[in-house]
C-alpha cells in the first residue's frame, strides 16, 4: 500500500509576504510625527495590541494601514519563500497549501491576498489557497506559521489585552480567544521566526524554522511515515 502523500500548510503574512516591514514603512511615512514599535521591539502577535499599548488611539492608526487599498498586494516576499515554496511544490508525494486568515475587514485583504500569490508565485499556487479564520479544523502533516498560538480568533476579530482581560480589537466589550473548533489539530505547528515571536523560548518537542535559509528540508523529511 502506498504511503499517503504528506501536506504542508504554509501561512502567509510574517512567512510568505512581509507583513511587519511594510506595516512599519508604511506607518512612519503616514504618521512620522508619531511614536512607532521598531521591529526589534516588536513583541507579542497582535501589531494592533502592541501599539494600543504605547497609546491607545495609535491601535486605530495602525490598523488604518493594514486596512488600506494596496496594503496587502504591495507586501515584498519574505527572503527564500518563493524558491522554497516552488522547491516543495515538485517534492514527491508531497502537497503543499497556503494556509491565511484574513482580515475581520476583508474588503482588501482577501482579493490582493489572492493577487499576491498570482504575482509571486503564479497561477498554480492560486489554487491552493485556504483561506480560513480557524487553522485547527484544516487537516494536515505540517503547519509553518509566525503565529505562536494557532486558534481560533473568535468572532469578532484579533483580541488584544486591555486591562489584564482580553477585548476584541473593534468592540467595546470583553471577549475570549476562541482555542479553535479543533482542540487537536492534526499538524504540527513549526514557528516560523519573525521579529515578535524570536524572544519566545518554545516548549519541547515544539520546532521552529529560523528563516527559509534553514533546514525546512528536513523537517519536511521528519514527517514521513516510515
Ligand atoms: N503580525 C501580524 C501578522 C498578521 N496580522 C493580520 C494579517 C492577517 O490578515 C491576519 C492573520 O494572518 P496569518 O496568521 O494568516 O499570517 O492577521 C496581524 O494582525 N499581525
Ligand atoms: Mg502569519
Amino acid at each position: 500500500i502506498a504511503a499517503a502523500p504528506l501536506r504542508v500548510l504554509v501561512d502567509m503574512d510574517g512567512v510568505l509576504a512581509d507583513f511587519e516591514g511594510a506595516l512599519l514603512r508604511a506607518f512612519a511615512c503616514r504618521f512620522p510625527g508619531e511614536p512607532r514599535v521598531e521591529l526589534a521591539q516588536r513583541r507579542g502577535f497582535s501589531v494592533r495590541e502592541q501599539y494600543h499599548g504605547l497609546r491607545r488611539d495609535l491601535a486605530e492608526k495602525v490598523a488604518s494601514i493594514y486596512e488600506s487599498p494596496g496594503f496587502f498586494l504591495g507586501l515584498d516576499t519574505i527572503p527564500g519563500a518563493i524558491e522554497a515554496m516552488r522547491e516543495m511544490m515538485l517534492m514527491p508525494d508531497t502537497q503543499v497549501f497556503i494556509c491565511t486568515s484574513p482580515l475581520r475587514k476583508y474588503e482588501h485583504c482577501v482579493l490582493e491576498k489572492y493577487k499576491w500569490v498570482e504575482k509571486h508565485l503564479g497561477p498554480e499556487f492560486v489554487e491552493r489557497i485556504i483561506l480560513t479564520r480557524d487553522k485547527t479544523v484544516v487537516s494536515a502533516d505540517l503547519l509553518f506559521d509566525d503565529k505562536d498560538s494557532i486558534r481560533g480568533l473568535g468572532s469578532f476579530g484579533i483580541a488584544f489585552r486591555e486591562s489584564g482581560r482580553e477585548r476584541a480589537a473593534n468592540c467595546s466589550f470583553p471577549l475570549l480567544l476562541s482555542p479553535g473548533a479543533e482542540p487537536n489539530p492534526s499538524w504540527e505547528h513549526i514557528l516560523f521566526t519573525c521579529c515578535h515571536n524570536k524572544h519566545i523560548e518554545l516548549e519541547p518537542p515544539r520546532r521552529r524554522l529560523l528563516s527559509w535559509a534553514d533546514d525546512w528540508r528536513a523537517i519536511v523529511e521528519s514527517k514521513r511515515r516510515k
